[in-house]
This record gives C-alpha cells, sequence and structure tokens, in this order.
C-alpha cells in the first residue's frame, strides 16, 4: 500500500493531492498540466515537495514533519519509462540481473525464473538491446524493475513512445503483472483505453487536485468526473467469455445480459474487462426491433449530465453494470429523459475497440 499526500508551489500552479495506492495498478489519470508529473517526480525523489509523506507500507520515503527524505537512489523504485533505458552493450540477461544487482541482499525478489517467464522474453536472453523489437525492450525494462526488489513500480506512461500493435503486444504483460504481483504499481496515463484496461484504482487529478480516486468502474462510470474529458467518457464492463460463434462472434455474459463482440481471444470463462465508448452508445425509450446492432442493454438512468457543447452524458445502471451514452442535448429533450427512467442502451458489436478488451481483471467493488 502506498500512502502519498503532497503541497507544492510552483507560480501558477498548486499541488495538493492526497491518494493511497493499493496492491495493483493504480492510474494517475488527468489530462496535460494535471501535476501528473510532478507527483511522479516527488515519488521518485527528483522534486522535494514544500510539505509532504510519501510511505510504501512501513517504508517511509519521504516525511517533511520528520525531515525524512530518502536519495532517489534509496527509494527501492522500480522504474519502467517511456522508453527503455537499457544498456546497449549488456545482453538482455545482463540487463536484468543489473536490476537485482542493486536489490538489498536480505529483499524478497521475484526469481529471475518467474520474471522470465511472465513477460515471455526467454528466448530474448542473449541478445542485445540493439537486436529487439520496441515491445521487447520494454517488456526486458519491466522485468528489471521487478528484479531490484522494488517497494514500489513507477510507470510513467510507458506506452506513450509506441505504436498501437506494440502497445497491444505489452498490456496483456501489464495485466499479469496487475494480477501476479504484490508491489504497487503507480502508472501515469492520460489514456482512457489503457486506464479503462489496467487500473485497480483510478486517481482522477485536476488543476493539482485529486477529484476522484477508487475502483476503475466506478471512477470512469461517473459522468461527474470525466478526468481528460466527455469525448473521452466511457464505463466499464466486466463480463465473462460465454462461447465463441463460428461467424466470428464472441458471446459474453455480462451480468446476464450477452454481449457479442468480433472474435476475442481469450478462453471460455475467461473473465474481461471491456470500455464501452461513450460516444458508441445510442439510446431509445423503446426495446428497439429491426436493428443491426446486436447488443441491447436495458438500463436505468442515473445522472444526465449537460456539458459546454451540445452534448450530454447520459449515466445508466444496466444488468452488465454502469454504461454512459454521450448524445446530444437535443436528443436528451426530445426523448425527455429523466433519472429513473427505464432506457435501452444500444451498443454496436464492431464498435469495441480490441484495444478495450482486457483480461484477467477482477472487479473491485
Ligand atoms: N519546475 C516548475 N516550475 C514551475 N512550474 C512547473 C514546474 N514543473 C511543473 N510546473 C507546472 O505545474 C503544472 C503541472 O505540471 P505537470 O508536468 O505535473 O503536469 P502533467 O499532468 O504531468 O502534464 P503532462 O501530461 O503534459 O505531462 C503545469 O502547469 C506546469 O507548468
Amino acid at each position: 500500500m502506498l500512502d502519498v499526500s503532497l503541497r507544492h508551489k510552483f507560480a501558477g500552479f498548486t499541488l495538493d493531492a492526497h491518494f493511497t495506492a493499493p496492491a495493483g495498478v493504480t492510474v494517475l489519470f488527468g489530462r496535460s498540466g494535471s501535476g501528473k508529473t510532478t507527483i511522479v517526480n516527488a515519488v521518485a525523489g527528483l522534486l522535494m515537495p514544500q510539505t509532504g509523506r510519501i510511505a510504501a507500507g512501513d517504508w517511509v520515503l519521504l516525511d517533511t514533519d520528520r525531515t525524512i527524505r530518502l536519495k532517489p537512489h534509496k527509494r527501492r523504485i522500480g522504474y519502467v519509462f517511456q522508453e527503455a533505458r537499457l544498456f546497449p552493450h549488456l545482453t538482455v540477461r545482463q540487463n536484468l540481473a543489473y536490476g537485482a544487482w542493486f536489490a538489498p541482499k536480505s529483499a524478497p525478489r521475484e526469481s529471475m525464473s518467474r520474471v522470465v517467464e511472465m513477460l515471455g522474453i526467454g528466448p530474448l536472453l542473449d541478445r542485445r538491446p540493439g537486436a529487439l523489437s520496441g515491445g521487447e525492450r520494454q517488456r526486458v525494462a519491466i522485468g528489471r524493475a521487478l528484479l531490484s526488489a522494488p517497494r514500489l513500480i513507477l510507470a510513467d506512461e510507458p506506452l506513450a513512445a509506441l505504436d498501437e500493435a506494440r502497445k497491444a503486444e505489452i498490456l496483456p504483460y501489464f495485466e499479469r503483472l496487475r494480477d501476479e504481483v504484490s508491489v504497487p504499481i503507480l502508472y501515469v496515463s492520460h489514456s482512457a483505453s489503457e486506464v479503462a484496461r489496467l487500473a485497480t484504482t483510478v486517481v482522477a487529478l485536476d488543476a493539482g487536485r485529486v477529484v476522484a480516486q477508487g475502483p476503475a468502474h466506478a471512477v470512469l462510470g461517473d459522468p461527474s468526473i470525466l478526468p481528460t474529458g466527455a469525448r473521452d467518457a466511457g464505463a466499464v464492463l466486466t463480463a465473462r467469455v460465454a462461447r465463441h460463434h463460428d461467424d466470428g462472434l464472441t458471446e459474453l455474459d455480462a451480468g446476464g445480459l450477452p454481449l457479442f463482440l468480433p472474435r476475442v481471444r481469450a478462453a471460455p470463462e475467461a473473465q474481461l474487462r471491456i470500455r464501452i465508448a461513450a460516444h458508441d452508445v445510442i439510446l431509445s425509450r423503446t426495446r428497439p426491433e429491426g436493428l443491426s446492432a446486436l447488443n441491447i442493454l436495458p438500463g436505468t438512468i442515473q445522472d444526465i449530465r449537460a456539458g459546454d457543447g451540445p452534448g450530454t452524458i447520459v449515466a445508466l445502471d444496466t444488468a452488465a453494470g454502469r454504461v454512459l451514452a454521450r448524445i446530444t442535448q437535443r436528443s436528451a429533450a426530445a426523448m425527455a429523459l429523466e433519472v429513473g427512467a427505464t432506457v435501452f442502451a444500444v451498443v454496436k458489436t464492431v464498435s469495441v475497440a480490441s484495444g478495450d478488451i482486457g483480461g484477467g481483471a477482477k472487479r473491485q467493488s
């Protein structure tokens, strides 16, 4: 468990952030300038906040009241940056061993063989970084961080420099880390898809303050938060793979409701997390018929939030979970939508991007 409490003033910007990161992935999520990097720098020890306390369990990194200020290299943090920053003259095996070299000898740590297996880097061990793809390099960097016996892993936009294919390659490894490693992971992102797939906990930031923190489905499903704006709005559902159909569709069971997606590579019974973008959802007052869309989720409206423009976000609770819909204020008025009303959310099967479907997530309540 990581506890962070920070206050720091720059000219024109005040950071006043307090949050707790339990096991799993805690994503610092907010638009540019909201304070993510300032927090990361304070946790890393590169910025000395005017007041603050940072502790990973009983390991105190900073406590300005008690004048505890550990130097960056003493903080026992495993870093994963945008670029892998491996030593080019060392093999993958030697780069991994370098991480372990700095771990205190008595510290509990992951074994090299487990880390190699978890990240699928066995075949790469004798290569040098120059002979690896960007995604492979990043997996090695994650391994190096894990082998340093960290109290905390700090991942600062680790996918930002990768193209979509490479992101898709790395995300499952972060999912495994989240589900199989007990070290808390503090992960910075401004990508709603990444947050939806990875976050155990979301810390939403705005102008230096934490505006919400909690499980991903609760924070992303709250239309009053929207850390990166209404365009990015989208709720997260958890569902189980029911069966694969011959016509290329996968049928999920989402709280008893069937949800059809283009073929998902996951075994029957696997638990998935699915982000449904709010702009891909259509609302209807009556159950639609004669429609090409396969997914129709009945629900009850919980909240209606008009934006600055012509749009409005409608939040509804369905048996599958919270769904957000972004529609025009004109439509909301024409349909006389109100809290408590029953509506049907229509989600096109092909609109759910493969990057928005993640594996292994246990729903936190
Ligand atoms: N050393 C500094 N001196 C003065 N102001 C600073 C300093 N560092 C950051 N700031 C200001 O603090 C605010 C938060 O910046 P920060 O880099 O933490 O945001 P961010 O959420 O990480 O943004 P991005 O996603 O663009 O990296 C910004 O307004 C920035 O200009």
